[in-house]
């Protein structure tokens, strides 16, 4: 196992905060991050390619793996590289990393670095930004996410149905995992539940960290899973909880008619007048994701949602 303070001193770089680099260099953490992978539900993690006819589904039950499927691990911000070679070690011999990095030089060296793994076909370095890059199928991602882009890279990887471990500002993680009725609730904890089982599993301390970040970070993990309601508008069901969540201390009746704008509902009114009355009394932050969810299919009917 490579050391981390090696793999800087070998990079002889200093993580730039202002380019969100902040290594881990607490061995025990580095250890403990992709074993938080195996507490996925392996049968309700198959991603989006998955392409399971419905013969193929009577069956599922007798052919589902037990293990998560680590033969594709994707790693977002490399940085130096120790989680990187932590996730080479969870792995068969046959099985690969991606890892991707913006910054060129700490690109250059993982590619020096881990010459090896990469000759093997075990690793491959992409030099780019998260959010633009094609990324490869992966089955599942270990990630110590740069913080100024956490959220746009976690909503680009919830959608694929893959477990992911990611480490947030603790604020941020908090706010993914939290509940109805708790001032952490919101478009957040709604949106990341909606995509995946969210669990706070270990705040992680400053000085696990170099350079020290300003604030306590926090890994979550993310179960890919069916949610327990049905949509089917997606992205107006995501739009109009945002729109909602704009106006979090008015009653969801006022909320409805105050963010038209938002959500693109060509008659909010229509809306209003067919809710629930317990409902409409109450406000977003004591809002389950179902009701959400029942109140979003409700004004598709009547609300004339326009699309985008
Ligand atoms: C918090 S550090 C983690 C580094 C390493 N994985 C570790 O745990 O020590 C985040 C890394 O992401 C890189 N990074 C920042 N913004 C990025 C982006 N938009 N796309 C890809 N990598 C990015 C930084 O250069 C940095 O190396």
């Amino acid at each position: 196992m490579r050391d981390p303070d090696g793999l800087i001193a070998r990079a002889g770089v200093r993580g730039d905060p202002d380019r969100d680099q902040h290594f881990l260099v607490d061995d025990r953490v580095l250890d403990r991050l992709p074993t938080y992978l195996t507490d996925c539900d392996p049968a309700r993690t198959t991603g989006t390619e998955a392409t399971t006819t419905p013969a193929e589904t009577a069956t599922e039950t007798e052919t589902a793996p037990d293990t998560i499927d680590t033969s594709h691990l994707l790693e977002i911000g490399g940085g130096t590289g120790a989680l990187t070679d932590r996730l080479l070690e969870l792995g068969t011999e046959t099985d690969r990393v991606t890892v991707v990095e913006r910054d060129s030089e700490l690109a250059s060296f993982l590619r020096t670095e881990f010459s090896d793994e990469i000759d093997a076909g075990r690793l491959t370095v992409i030099e780019g930004d998260a959010l633009e890059v094609d990324l490869p199928e992966f089955t599942a991602s270990v990630s110590n996410l740069p913080y100024g882009v956490s959220s746009e890279i976690t909503f680009r990887l919830l959608p694929e149905g893959r477990p992911l471990v990611l480490m947030f500002q603790q604020e941020f993680a908090e706010r993914m995992v939290a509940e109805p009725g708790t001032s952490e609730y919101g478009r957040l904890s709604v949106s990341t539940q909606h995509y995946a089982d969210a669990e706070l599993v270990e705040s992680i301390p400053k000085e696990a960290f170099s350079p020290s970040p300003a604030v306590q970070s926090a890994v979550v993990r993310l179960c890919p899973r069916e949610p327990d309601y049905e949509v089917d508008d997606e992205d107006f069901f995501l739009r109009f909880v945002k729109a909602l969540f704009t106006q979090r201390r008015k009653t969801i009746r006022n909320a409805i008619r105050n963010t038209a704008h938002i959500s693109g509902l060509d008659a909010p009114e229509s809306v209003v007048d067919a809710a629930d009355e317990d409902l409409l009394q109450k406000r977003a932050d004591a809002m389950a994701p179902a009701e959400f969810a029942a109140l979003a299919e409700l004004a598709s009917d009547v609300g004339a949602p326009a699309d985008g």
